[in-house]
């Protein structure tokens, strides 16, 4: 034990060594169990769920997150494409006309609400809208209910037995399998009938997808890719939101700044068609610094590459095929690089002076495999907060709710919060007697 936390020592510079115990334990155990692979399934064929991770990865390696990039860099490439800044931009009025009818559907006459359940059908519903071209209707509800199921056993201990959730995870997995199935057998019968779907989403992509032999992706291959776009697309905002709320409903002063920037916001759109254009989004420089620094404290995911060959960090030698696993924490509370790292502070963004040196500020990764969706994330969930912030003010039921890893950072509860709504203006709390509530 102690020669592996020597070994592992420089990249988790930890303050509290009881942690990176913890951690180091928790690594070897799960080293002896995923034979010495952390992610097993993210770069080498395996038999389909012998090793756990029920949810993604029975492809083997033209994956999607796979580190051994066996499409080549065509695959990240493609993904980035639909991504870009300059796609995405132009469909911000768009996602802001979904964002709206989600948050209706969803708050529509309540007085409170879970909120990691909300965010989580709101995100997925934009991802799927904008970026898969999933119809609204049962089939997209069902398709969330299985994710949100499978998501929890993505993790678990592989024990196939009835009333598992291993079994109960696989079971889903199948489901999704079929929907996604079908999805793409329709879209690939569009393509070939000349049907033009309204932009490139991520299934056109995949289908288009070639290696450098001319290959296209199999079908295990390309519903691995699709499952984990959809994880990567909707569950890693959805954190976010859900901490931000849980973040503002304690801080006023930051809540006050935040709601002061979208009212001035909502004055430069009077007498206009109220629809929010980039340049909107581009305005809310102090709500994107409150984000920002959120995942600073609270980094969202951790990530991990391989290494391609021998090589050496800080003294330490990283063998050729070791799959390192990297944790965001180790730089953002480092006081070296963020002066005060415990204090919640978002002037730290957008001041140069306090500017971090690159590959420090890390919660979407860096490098080659950086997120690609991290300009859609930052509309995204800009859009939600705004929508949220203007028209309610809100409390949490549970006062201070710790904070949960399965793995990713959850509030434990949900976080159930009593919303405020301002009266008048509030679009989305249609019932009268809700909105006599002043704030
Ligand atoms: C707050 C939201 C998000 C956070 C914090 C986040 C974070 C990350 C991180 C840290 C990685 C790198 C993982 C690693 O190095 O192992 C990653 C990869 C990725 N993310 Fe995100 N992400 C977010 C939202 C999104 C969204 C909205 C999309 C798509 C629309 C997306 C698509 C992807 C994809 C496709 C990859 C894999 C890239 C590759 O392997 O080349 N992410 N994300």
């Amino acid at each position: 034990m102690e020669s592996l936390l020597s070994r592992i020592e420089p990249f988790f510079t930890f303050q509290q060594p009881l942690l990176a115990v913890v951690l180091v334990t928790l690594l070897a155990l799960l080293g002896g169990y995923y034979r010495f692979r952390v992610f097993p399934l993210l770069g080498k064929k395996l038999p389909p769920r012998s090793l756990g991770f029920p949810l993604v990865g029975q492809a083997g390696s033209k994956f999607i997150f796979s580190a051994n990039d066996a499409l080549g860099s065509n695959q990240p490439v493609s993904v980035a494409r639909i991504l870009r800044p300059e796609s995405i931009q132009r469909f911000v009025g768009e996602m802001d006309a979904i964002v709206k009818e989600q948050l209706l559907q969803e708050l529509k006459g309540k007085d409170s609400v879970q909120v990691v359940t909300m965010m989580k059908k709101v995100t997925f519903k934009v991802t799927c809208s904008l970026l898969f071209g999933l119809p609204e209707g049962k089939e997209k509800d069902a398709l969330l209910e299985d994710f949100t199921i499978a998501l929890k056993g993505a993790w678990a201990i592989p024990i196939d037995f009835p009333g598992t959730i291993f079994r109960q995870t696989c079971q889903t997995r199948d489901r999704i399998t079929t929907v996604i199935t079908k999805l793409v057998e329709r879209r690939k019968k569009e393509m070939e009938e000349g049907k033009e779907a309204p932009r490139e989403d991520v299934i056109s992509s995949f289908l288009n997808l070639r290696d450098e032999e001319d290959q296209s992706l199999t079908k295990d291959e390309m519903i691995d890719n699709i499952v984990s776009m959809i994880i990567a697309s909707h569950d890693t905002s959805a954190i976010v939101l859900s901490l931000l709320l849980r973040h503002l409903a304690g801080d006023t002063h930051v809540y006050e700044a935040v709601l002061e920037e979208q009212t001035e916001i909502s004055k430069t759109k009077e007498g206009k068609d109220g629809m929010l254009r980039w340049s909107d989004v581009e305005k809310m420089k102090y709500t994107w610094r409150v984000a920002q620094e959120l995942m600073r404290v609270t980094p969202p995911v951790f990530g991990n590459f391989k290494s391609t060959k021998d090589t050496s960090f800080g003294g330490f030698d990283i063998p050729k095929g070791w799959q390192v696993f990297w944790i965001a924490c180790a730089t953002h509370m480092d006081e070296k690089i963020f002066e005060e790292p415990e204090k919640f502070d978002p002037s730290r963004f957008g001041n140069p002076s306090k500017s971090a040196p690159p590959y420090t500020y890390i919660p979407f990764g860096a490098g080659p495999r950086a997120c690609p969706g991290v300009d859609f994330a930052r509309i995204e969930m800009m859009l939600i907060l705004r929508h949220l912030i203007i028209n309610s003010k809100w409390t949490e039921l549970i006062p201070d709710e710790a904070i949960t890893r399965e793995p990713m950072p959850y509030p434990a509860m949900g976080l159930p919060i009593k919303l405020h709504p301002r009266k008048d203006i509030c679009w989305f709390n249609v019932i009268p007697s809700l909105c006599t509530e002043q704030n």
